[in-house]
């Protein structure tokens, strides 16, 4: 842990918390139109909180993936962890980490999933190929599984099952596997969205015997060919995305009553990318899979429903 001497005066960062709580709205509001939609629709007192979330987690994922990338190295990530650990020692060193000092003194949230995070971010530094999918499970437990785990601890477990009284001794159930089974999801999700852009920067997230399995070489991806091979493959793993997908859903029903619609209505536009993907007969390398955002807002009354029902 970062040791901050008593003798030296902590610092002050100029700004109030509301302001850095601004900060991470405006990141959000920057980089994801999804997830901005899903904490629209979490309860306001719970909302900016799972903005200071967000904002942790994009600037991480920004010192892997973002533009100042070249110049990140395993130093830039023990520093990063540093100043993790100051956060959860209650002293914020910017701006934007004031914020989130305020939201874990208010939630019982853990650190370790955001170590486990920069311990993800770290895989993206020395690996560039994936062998099984095993090793790729854990990356994508790593850099997304884990938001699931921090975000759950902000949203809530449903505790109705302790109201009647022979329940009482009853613990709620925490659906913490599907919530790291969501994060899981989505990240493959992205993997496949975004096949084109990382082969450009030598990364090759598919684990390789999927390829093997489809007879699909590497020289094929960087050449970007669209043959039965590589439909047969992108097949299978959509297929393999949907299942982490059906597994998450079943969570949502024990989360807080306020959370299943953000969670309900973040999965089905994220989830869309799938299906734009096929619509675009599996061109992952040419055509972007954008999900628009009138067909987030349509699918909104349809997360509301399975919000209530299921
Ligand atoms: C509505 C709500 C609660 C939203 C959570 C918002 C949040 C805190 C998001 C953080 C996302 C983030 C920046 C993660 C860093 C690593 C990363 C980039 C992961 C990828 C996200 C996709 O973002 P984008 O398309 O913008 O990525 P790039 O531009 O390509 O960089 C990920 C694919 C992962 C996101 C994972 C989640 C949001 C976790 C979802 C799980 C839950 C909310 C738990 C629900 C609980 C149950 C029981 C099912
Ligand atoms: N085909 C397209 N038509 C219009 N805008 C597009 C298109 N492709 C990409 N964009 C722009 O690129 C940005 C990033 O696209 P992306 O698919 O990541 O959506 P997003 O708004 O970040 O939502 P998400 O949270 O689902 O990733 C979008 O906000 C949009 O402005
Ligand atoms: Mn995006």
């Amino acid at each position: 842990m970062l040791q901050l001497p008593d003798s030296i005066p902590r610092m002050k960062i100029p700004v109030s918390v509301d302001e850095s709580y601004k900060l991470c709205r405006q990141l959000i509001v920057k980089y994801s139109t999804t997830f901005y939609i899903g904490t629209l629709l979490v309860d306001k007192p719970k909302r900016k909180h799972i903005w200071a979330i967000y904002a942790w987690c994009r600037r991480t994922d920004e010192l892997v993936d973002g533009p100042a990338s070249a110049i990140t190295t395993p130093e830039t990530l023990d520093l990063w962890e540093q100043q993790l650990e100051s956060i959860f020692a209650g002293q914020p060193l910017d701006s934007i980490d004031v914020a989130l000092v305020d939201t874990i003194q208010r939630f019982p949230i853990d650190i370790q999933p955001f170590r486990d995070m920069i311990a993800g971010q770290r895989m993206d530094l020395y690996r560039s190929r994936y062998e099984t999918f095993e090793e790729l499970h854990l990356y994508c437990y790593r850099v997304a599984g884990t938001v699931g785990l921090m975000s759950t601890a902000v949203m809530g477990v449903d505790t109705s099952t302790n109201t009647a009284p022979w329940n009482c001794h009853q613990q709620p159930y925490i659906p913490t596997e599907e919530a790291i089974t969501l994060g899981i999801a989505h990240q493959l999700a992205n993997i496949l969205r975004d096949v084109g852009e990382d082969a450009r920067r030598g990364r090759i997230y598919i684990p390789q015997e999927d390829l093997a399995r489809f007879n699909y070489t590497e020289q094929d991806l960087f050449k970007g060919v669209v043959d039965d091979r590589w439909r047969s493959l992108m097949r299978f793993q959509i297929a393999r995305a949907r299942q982490f997908y059906a597994k998450a859903e079943k969570g949502i029903s024990y989360l807080s009553a306020d959370a299943r619609l953000p969670v309900w209505a973040s999965l089905m536009h994220y989830s869309r990318i799938l299906n734009i993907i096929e619509r675009n007969d599996y061109n992952v390398f040419t055509r972007r899979a954008y999900v628009p955002q009138w067909q987030k807002l349509r699918a909104l009354p349809a997360a509301w429903l399975r919000a209530q029902v299921l």
